[in-house]
């Protein structure tokens, strides 16, 4: 994937995201970091068309996908979004099945090989036994395997990932980045907005770090994340060290900027 000067301005003139570039190869699992409102959800639904970018381009496989429609569009890019806003009692199965609707052509009705994806599917993620539930009678911890797991059965080249594991216990945060990072293998790159940053410097190849709608720095979150990188984007004073795995861990200290109330 390659971002190519995209920018985005909201209809009250917000200026979301300012002129960004960057190239992902596939194969990669890509943490997106930064502070609240610094752009990222807007990066993300500008890549997946949700979002029409002001400026700028994004290609997949060397093809722009802005003059793509939404069902081409939906073959290339999987979405797992932060909020999951109505389920309308849909099932488990029923909402793994969404996955394959963009390959739907003329018929409005899965195929057989379809019903079979996502048994399979399930089966990967273990959720089989949940399949006739109905999404809003999961916990926080199934419901986002399910969405993973949609997401997934849609075979795109690129899974955007956003807040993932925000009400998830740290069982359950791990899950979710195993199976993150066991997808990445199948020569999909995986961007995921995530604000626990110790969790995204042990599982991501590579972090792109966000402030006030811009990159300020990306690479190997081993090298990337340090103290001053902290103190500058989240204006917080850390500790960054590494335990005796050699993993990264960040523990904040205290706000170091100005309030503003
Ligand atoms: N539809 C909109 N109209 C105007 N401004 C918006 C709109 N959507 C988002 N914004 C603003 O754009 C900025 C970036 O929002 P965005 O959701 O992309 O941030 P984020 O980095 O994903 O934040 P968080 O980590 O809190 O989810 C914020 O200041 C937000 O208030």
């Amino acid at each position: 994937m390659e971002v190519r000067h995209l920018d985005k301005k909201y209809d009250n003139g917000f200026h979301a995201d300012k002129d960004i570039s960057f190239t992902l190869p596939s194969g990669l699992l890509v943490g997106l970091i930064g502070p609240n409102g610094c752009g990222k959800t807007t990066m993300m639904r500008c890549i997946n068309k949700m979002h029409q970018p002001t400026g700028g381009d994004i290609l997949i496989d060397g093809e722009s996908v802005l003059p793509k429609t939404p069902a081409e569009v939906a073959r290339l890019v999987s979405n797992v979004p932060a909020e999951m806003t109505a389920s309308f009692g849909l099932t488990v199965f029923e909402t793994v099945m969404l996955g394959r609707y963009p390959y739907l052509q003329n018929m409005w009705w899965e195929t057989e090989e379809d019903e079979s994806m996502v048994e399979e599917t399930l089966r990967k993620f273990g959720i089989l036994h949940l399949q006739d539930r109905p999404l809003n009678m999961l916990s926080s911890g199934e419901r986002q395997r399910v969405l993973i797991a949609k997401a997934y059965v849609q075979n795109p080249r690129l899974m955007l990932v956003d807040e993932p594991t925000s009400h998830l216990d740290m069982k359950y945060k791990l899950d979710v980045m195993e199976y993150l990072r066991a997808m990445v293998k199948q020569d999909m790159t995986i961007l995921v907005a995530e604000h626990d940053i110790s969790l995204m410097a042990r599982y991501c190849d590579r972090c792109i770090i966000m402030k006030k709608g811009e990159i300020v720095a990306m690479g190997d979150p081993k090298k990337v994340i340090t103290e001053e990188l902290i103190r500058d984007v989240y204006e917080v004073e850390a500790s960054v060290g590494t335990d005796k795995d050699g993993e990264i861990y960040v523990l904040p200290k205290r706000f170091v900027g100005e309030y503003h109330l």
